[in-house]
């Protein structure tokens, strides 16, 4: 067998490893309530995912009209509550993410988490869902400081330096992703079941795949 070509895989979160998109939706629906908007259609909460919470709010409301803001840091902030208390009642890994992290974890492949949702949040789903221990680190849109989250390089960067510096592969569903990915020269694998802002063979990704079930060969192949 040769050698696995990366020592560490950079994982987004949202739309890559874990299907959020129902949590997030009720979270952004709660703000939109409070405002007096009407709810986004669960089928369309995805489309406001992967900029980060502030932007999917900003999205939302928007879409009806926009607010002054002021009202819209007090509904922000209100659904920031709602989904620190209720961010994995829904949210689940993909098919085949187990078995990936398995299969990378036995081929001694550190493996990260970079997200652009805040580090504690995405701390709290992983550990509901027993799945932060397989990560060496996780890495939130606020870890690096303001204006520092994908498409911004340096979170990529920090991840293949907290797992030791060697080669890393990462892997995304949005252009945010694509984008960090390439401003830190890192090979990049684009999700193609997730949240894509675009149609995802457009991302400008080395790969695409239509399932974690093909990632693996999808790295070998890079
Ligand atoms: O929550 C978001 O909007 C983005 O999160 P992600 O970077 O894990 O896709
Ligand atoms: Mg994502």
């Amino acid at each position: 067998m040769t050698a696995f070509p990366f020592q560490s895989v950079g994982f987004d979160l949202d739309g890559t490893l874990l299907e959020t998109h129902r949590d997030l939706g009720a979270a952004v629906n709660h703000a939109l309530a409070l405002g007096g908007f009407d709810p986004v259609p669960a089928d369309h909460a995805s489309d406001l995912i992967g900029g980060g919470a502030k932007i999917m709010l900003k999205r939302a409301v928007d879409q009806q009209g926009g607010l002054p803001d002021d009202e819209f840091r007090r509904l922000y902030k209100e659904m920031l509550g709602y989904y620190s208390q209720n961010n994995a009642v829904h949210s689940r890994p993909y098919p085949h993410a187990i078995e990936v992290l398995d299969a990378l974890e036995q081929r001694g492949v550190k493996m990260a988490v970079v997200t652009n949702k805040f580090e504690s949040f995405a701390r709290d789903i992983l550990t509901t869902l027993d799945l932060a221990h397989r990560f060496e680190t996780i890495i939130g849109g606020d870890t690096m400081g303001k204006g520092r989250a994908k498409p911004e390089p340096d979170s990529v960067i920090e991840a293949r330096l907290r797992c030791g510096g060697g080669p890393i592969a990462f892997v995304g569903d949005s252009s945010y992703d694509v984008r960090a990915a390439r401003a830190a020269k890192v090979p990049v694998v684009a999700a193609a079941y997730g949240y894509c802002d675009k149609p995802p063979h457009e991302l400008g990704a080395d790969a695409v795949i239509e399932s974690l079930a093909g990632l693996i060969s999808a790295l070998e192949n890079l």
